[in-house]
């Protein structure tokens, strides 16, 4: 069994009283068990920007990004060293993995980021994968680690990943605001997954993106075919109880017909620069013939783009039908767009998302 396991700030920084050196180190106590017994983990943790601000005597998160930057910069040496010391007593090594939405959304840097994971598993080392807070642009950012974790587990072909945070399931509406909300054991389909997007709210004081990115990350890895749990990160037995195979938490299904990995890629991981209006008759020859996108049935080109880069691929009415990587730039296509027998997207370039 491989499995992600991605630790939320919200636990990292004052989960229920415990400091964050006792988080760490009942995870490792937990975890190392688990690769005792042959499993493959990978960790994705977040609390460089929490300890960094800790360290610097910040009472709170702070709103620029530059500052989030150097808080990050602060913490994510700290965050490393827990980790290290906790691990080590167990006999572990552990391995600092820093990556960018850049960094994904590159096939090359992507594959190579699969292979120096995939080396790390294979020394038993455990990974500790962070976003590059220092780096990451605005636009080249996730700002949270869901969906980092998601793309972690498709990278390494997880079968689980578990998303440990303070609250111990997902509920039908905001537990901090909602007294009716309901607890959610299962969600069984990515159509019931989507039905859920209004019960999502953001994070807490320090945790970044809440419930919304949480299901952002469990659509992605579903899709994938990986299996999400999310439980309670607060109290150790409870992720004892989940590696034990007992049911806590919220479990999301994943998906019976799974994304084969480019696709997954594709799908998830590409930061499109523009996007193609098609015809109906291109939607058709997309979506029920898994034919290659031609110029004939593109009938808009929004923004700018070169050779390669990736766009979204959009019905007349909006509505996103895929995304890929195009054949042609923005230039060359607004000159090319209606005429037959030029192809601008070639099918295995591109996925059919339908959102
Ligand atoms: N429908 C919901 N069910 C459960 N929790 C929710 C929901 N909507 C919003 N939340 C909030 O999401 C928070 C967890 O997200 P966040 O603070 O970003 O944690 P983390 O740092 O672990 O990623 C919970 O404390 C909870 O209040
Ligand atoms: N990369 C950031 C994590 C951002 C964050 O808080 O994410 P999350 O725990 O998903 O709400 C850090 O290390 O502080």
């Amino acid at each position: 069994m491989r499995r992600v396991i991605k630790v939320g700030t919200s636990l990292l920084r004052g989960s229920a009283g415990r400091p964050t050196a006792v988080v760490i180190a009942d995870l490792a106590a937990s975890l190392s068990r688990q690769r005792r017994q042959g499993e493959t983990i990978a960790l994705v943790t977040s609390g460089a920007v929490g300890l960094g601000c800790e360290a610097l005597g910040l009472g709170q998160r702070p709103s620029e990004v530059v500052a989030l930057q150097a808080a990050a910069a602060v913490g994510q040496g700290r965050l490393m060293a827990l980790y290290q010391d906790a691990f080590a007593v167990r006999g572990l090594a552990v391995a600092q993995v820093l990556l960018t939405r850049g960094d994904l959304a590159s096939r090359r840097r992507y594959q190579n980021a699969c292979r120096t994971l995939e080396q790390l598993l294979t020394w038993g080392v455990v990974p500790v994968v962070n976003e590059n807070d220092t780096l990451a642009t605005d636009e080249l950012r996730f700002g949270d680690n869901d969906t980092l974790s998601a793309l972690v587990a498709v990278a390494i072909g997880a079968d689980e990943l578990v998303l440990l945070t303070d609250v111990d399931s997902l509920y039908s509406g905001d537990p901090r605001s909602d007294a009716e909300a309901r607890p959610i054991e299962e969600v069984a389909s990515l159509a019931e997954l989507d039905s859920l997007q209004s019960v999502a709210s953001g994070g807490g004081q320090w945790g970044t993106g809440g419930m919304t990115t949480k299901l952002t990350a469990a659509r992605i890895a579903t899709s994938s075919g990986i299996r999400v749990r999310l439980a309670d990160g607060r109290d150790p037995a409870v992720l004892d109880a989940l590696l034990a195979g007992e049911r806590v938490g919220t479990l999301f299904q994943p998906s019976p017909t799974p994304l084969p990995d480019r696709k997954g890629w594709l799908a998830h991981a590409l930061l499109p620069k523009g996007s193609l209006q098609l015809d109906a008759g291109a939607e058709r020859a997309l979506t029920q013939q898994g034919a290659s996108l031609l110029a004939v049935g593109v009938q808009a080109v929004v923004g700018d783009f070169e050779r390669r880069e990736a766009v979204r691929l959009l019905a007349s009415d909006g509505r996103e039908l895929g995304r890929g990587l195009a054949s042609l730039s923005s230039t060359e296509l607004r000159e090319l767009m209606g005429s037959s027998g030029v192809e601008v997207m070639h099918r295995d370039q591109l996925v059919l998302t339908g959102r």
